[in-house]
């Protein structure tokens, strides 16, 4: 059935339910990518530290079995030089609902498009959800870090992302300026002769679908304020449609009320009764607010590129991109990554914090209902991290810490399972 896919001869498949809902085995099989640079250093680290978390509270009730799929410069070594992202991945990730991976390496400039963002844009999943959470004893540039805690609802499908650009001084390039100079009145193109071209989709459609996940996030996480944060001054048919049609949406779907004329609106959770703020933001404004008055955000709604920049921003703010999970998702299936990429010049020397995996295997465990293993993951990594056994981006900012390896960090988490 596979070419090169070893499906693991115990444990089924997870499946959806009609409502959307996981059927989730006892020992569900899980598709990995191993990842591009680091991506060997951090793997296997999180593929441990799960394994010992669901071993530690389930005692042999459950038990993943993980089954490798390809991508990346991996799939190239086992498919043949030019298949960067196999069909039979791609088959994998949707059949199995439920996987995770490692960051994959895409080239500046020229060469291959972003293996990540085609597996996103393949199987369609678009939400990018990020949450950023402090833990107690990282070190950060912040006073007070604590005040840093937002989830990013990322939209994952559109935007310049689509990858629609064509280089400067191409056939297509100087075909599309002259379309827009003659047929469309464009006078503003300062140099047309030397311009490289992009294009920038946002949709009613895209926009909805991930405001929609995000006021929804709220309302069960009894979140009070949900903010649309765009640059739709600028660029006002597409990051100010978004606002635009997030702020519809929210008093269309959601019975939201204008506050004082608006734009912002709020309405009462159905849930607890609390209000719900469903406000909008200027992304430059944004990023220096995060940093002066972080404790006014809570659950943020974004576009593709913007969502990129203020993710690793955030994670800045918390102890940085070590720590940093993520999820890449459909409405039924589910591929989890962390936000950083392949810190190409640490590839294969276990030096690396495997942390942002781990935690988003953690949101992977808590997605498939075994909350007890994600709540011991997450206690395992306050106290390996306040012991101060920590690798090496941590052990530099701290006083007084011990620093261990990317796998030594994973033994310190499983120890601190045992204690
Ligand atoms: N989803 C994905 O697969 C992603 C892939 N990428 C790809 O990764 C490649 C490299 O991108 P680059 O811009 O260098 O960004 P990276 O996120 O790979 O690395 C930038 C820096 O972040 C720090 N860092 C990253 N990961 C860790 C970790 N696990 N532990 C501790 N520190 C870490 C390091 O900082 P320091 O130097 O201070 O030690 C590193 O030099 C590119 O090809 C890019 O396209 C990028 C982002 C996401
Ligand atoms: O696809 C890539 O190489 C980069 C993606 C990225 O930076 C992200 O998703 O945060
Ligand atoms: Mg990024």
């Amino acid at each position: 059935m596979y070419q090169h896919i070893q499906v693991p001869t115990q444990g089924q498949k997870i499946t959806v339910n009609a409502d959307r809902t996981l059927n989730v085995p006892d020992e569900p099989i899980i598709p990995f990518i191993e990842g591009d640079g680091i991506g060997v250093d951090i793997t296997p680290v999180m593929i441990r530290v799960v394994d010992a978390a669901v071993a530690k509270v389930y005692g042999g009730q459950r038990k993943i079995h993980w089954m490798e799929v390809y991508a990346g410069e991996k799939a190239t070594r086992v498919y043949g030089p030019d298949v960067w992202l196999p069909e039979e991945t791609l088959a994998a990730v949707k059949d199995y609902v439920v996987s995770i991976k490692g960051p994959l390496t895409t080239p500046v400039g020229g060469g291959i498009r972003s293996l990540n963002v085609a597996l996103r844009q393949e199987l369609d999943l678009y939400v990018c959800l990020r949450p950023v959470q402090y833990f107690q004893g990282v070190p950060s540039p912040l006073k007070e870090p604590e005040k840093t805690n937002m989830v990013i609802f990322r939209e994952n499908s559109e935007d310049i992302y689509a990858g629609i650009e064509y280089p400067a001084q191409s056939d297509k390039a100087k075909k599309l300026i002259r379309f827009l100079q003659d047929e469309m009145g464009v006078t503003k193109i300062r140099f047309p002769e030397t311009s490289g071209i992009g294009v920038k989709p946002v949709s009613i459609e895209g926009t909805e679908r991930l405001v929609r996940k995000a006021i929804q996030y709220a309302i069960d996480n009894d979140k009070p304020s949900v903010t649309l944060v765009h640059k739709g001054n600028i660029m006002k048919f597409t990051e100010g449609g978004f606002r635009d049609w997030g702020y519809a949406l929210a008093k269309k779907e959601f019975g939201a009320a204008e506050l004082d004329g608006g734009p912002w609106c709020q309405f009462k959770n159905p849930r607890t009764g609390r209000n719900i703020v469903i406000k909008d933001v200027i992304a430059d404004a944004f990023l220096q607010q995060i940093l002066t008055r972080p404790a006014e955000y809570s659950v943020i709604a974004t576009l593709n590129l913007n969502g990129d920049y203020i993710s690793d921003a955030l994670a800045a703010q918390v102890g940085g991109i070590g720590i940093a999970p993520g999820a890449n998702m459909s409405d039924s299936v589910a591929c989890f990554e962390a936000t950083h990429g392949t810190a190409p010049k640490y590839a294969g020397k276990d030096y690396v914090n495997p942390g942002s995996e781990i935690l988003s295997a953690e949101m992977m465990l808590r997605h498939m209902g075994w909350r007890e293993a994600a709540d011991l993951i997450i206690r395992a990594m306050e106290q390996a991290i306040l012991s101060k056994k920590v690798t090496y981006d941590f052990a530099r900012l701290m006083d007084g810490a011990s620093q261990v390896s990317c796998s030594g960090f994973g033994q310190v988490m499983i120890d601190a399972m045992n204690d």
